[in-house]
């Protein structure tokens, strides 16, 4: 069965059950039902309105979908992909040049907005159906859901989104995701993690970051509730704890640095919330610290490092983290791989291969070309990660490849640093970066703390960072040694949650 019928078909056993929560209003699997079968009929009725080319109609070209985390945006996804066209989530909040650069590099057939648009995003746009007062209230209260035709939906090999990640070069590329990599990554989430029922799963990442799709889909396919966190909530504390503390979550899902605000407040604990089982984390480093600080604050919750990248679909490793393994490894292992997928490492680069790997870049065959490959005809991604995998075949991350630098002649892992940096009872976290030159050489290695220490004055601050580098000194070489400290309350993040090392380069 493809996941869109999985999901609305739900509305058949339970249709009073919630599928979607947010701050004053909950919407029931009926709802959902209700709203994916309206907006299908809207998107139609537009795309029979348009003269679609033969090979527009035949190739199901993508619909962009605009959007906040809202029930209307998930239900348009969801009506996109029964109607067989992948979608191609874009945050409401994104810069318009970055959506000028989507929009140009997909050429979606159609824009469907969820929000009120500004007048140069509908200059953008060339064909845009606005949903945001849709009235599909009105066909909810019948006692008999109207017939729902999955002949069309997306299955198999059809691409079910596309994703744009930043890359390297700031130009977005798009990586398609096909059913079968979403069907894959949904049923090992609903397998290898704690199965609770009427399970209440925290939906916090944006819909256009891929770990959006650890709530969406293992929730809805197992009639469980997206908890949704909006954006709006997330960037004012005094909003989310407020929030954190009068709602109930049983699976918490985000980045580890997400997490770390969250246990700034202290009410975030297990006594004021017993009914959160278990913490899943995927998108950068979870670091021994605050892992430690979790068990701590939540000693019976089942808590899970898990790692991949968009072009993997999700996560394609996992491991639970117990006392025993953060007493065990100074850096946390990053797991065990998912079944269908084989991890192996070339030339120390994690290179992922089987069922989760993605189709490639859209339209971007050169891209494509150079990270998506095959071994022994599966296909076969290139993370541009460093690891090793040990003689159990756990893996073990050891930073990004491209944050490898030379400094004075040694090949240096900025990464390695910063996991030593963290050790120190003091530091927070830290982030290392080079300092370069015109000529791109690295003149000086750059340490950002963030700590809870206060300088009164410039010589307590130098007293404080002559005793960081003392405790440093015990476990890195020498020429590791940073050479200027910048000491920071907190760090930036960036829209999906991780640490923003762009905007700390600034301060370089
Ligand atoms: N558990 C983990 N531990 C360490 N690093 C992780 C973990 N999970 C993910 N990562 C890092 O995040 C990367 C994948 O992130 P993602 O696909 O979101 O792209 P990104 O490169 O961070 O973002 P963008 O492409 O938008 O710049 C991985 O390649 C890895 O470097």
């Amino acid at each position: 069965m493809n996941l869109v019928e999985e999901i609305l078909e739900k509305a058949k056993s339970y249709p009073e059950r919630t599928a979607f929560e947010e701050k004053d209003k909950a919407y029931s699997y009926q709802e959902l039902y209700c709203a994916v079968n309206e907006l299908s009929k809207l998107i139609t009725d537009r795309l029979v309105s348009k003269t679609l080319t033969d090979q527009e109609t035949q190739l199901k070209e993508p619909l962009l979908i605009f959007g906040k985390n809202s029930f209307l945006t998930l239900a348009a996804m969801l009506a996109t992909n029964l109607l067989g066209h992948p979608y191609i989530p874009v945050d409401a909040h994104t810069p318009f040049e970055r959506t000028a650069m989507i929009y140009t590099a997909a050429n979606p057939l159609l824009t469907i907005s969820s929000v009120e648009l500004e007048a140069e995003f509908t200059a953008l746009f060339h064909d845009t159906l606005v949903v945001e007062d849709l009235d599909w209230q009105s066909f909810t209260g019948k006692n008999v859901l109207p017939p729902l035709d999955y002949s069309h939906a997306v299955s198999g090999e059809e691409s079910a989104y596309l994703i744009y990640t930043s890359g390297t070069t700031g130009i977005p590329k798009g990586v398609e995701v096909s059913h079968n990599n979403l069907k894959s990554f949904t049923q090992w989430m609903n397998t290898a993690f704690l199965t609770l029922d009427k399970n209440r799963i925290l939906s916090q990442a944006l819909y256009s970051f891929d770990l959006s799709i650890f709530s969406i889909y293992p929730s809805l396919t197992t009639g469980g509730t997206l908890v949704s966190i909006s954006r709006d909530e997330t960037i004012n504390f005094k909003h989310l704890f407020e929030r954190l503390n009068s709602t109930v979550i049983n699976t918490w899902v985000s980045t580890p640095s997400f997490l770390d605000i969250c246990l700034l407040e202290p009410s975030f604990k297990e006594a004021t919330h017993p009914e959160l089982k278990q913490f899943i984390f995927c998108g950068e480093e979870l670091t021994v610290k605050t892992a430690h600080k979790l068990l701590t604050a939540f000693p019976s919750a089942s808590i899970f490092n898990t790692y991949g990248p968009t072009e993997a679909t999700g996560a394609v490793t996992s491991i639970k983290i117990t006392p025993q393994l953060l007493k065990k490894y100074e850096r946390l292992p990053i797991g065990y791989a998912k079944p269908g997928v084989e991890i192996k490492i070339i030339d120390n680069e994690i290179i992922i291969v089987g069922n989760s790997v993605a189709k490639g870049y859209y339209k971007n065959l050169e891209k494509t070309n150079i990270s998506f490959f095959n071994i022994a005809g599966q296909p076969a991604y290139h993370t541009g990660d460093a690891g090793y995998l040990d003689e159990n075949g756990l893996l073990h991350y050891q930073g990004r490849i491209d944050f490898q630098v030379k400094f004075n002649g040694y090949r240096i892992e900025l990464q390695d640093i910063e996991s030593n940096l963290q050790k120190s009872d003091s530091v927070e976290k830290a982030v290392v970066l080079p300092k370069t030159n015109d000529q791109h050489k690295v003149t000086a290695l750059v340490a950002f703390i963030q700590t809870n220490q206060k300088f009164v004055d410039k010589a307590s601050e130098r007293a404080f960072t002559k005793q960081v580098k003392a405790s440093l000194s015990q476990s890195i070489m020498d020429y590791m040694m940073p050479t200027k400290f910048v000491y920071l309350t907190d760090f930036p993040l960036t829209q999906n949650g991780k640490v923003d090392r762009k905007a700390l380069a600034e301060k370089v």
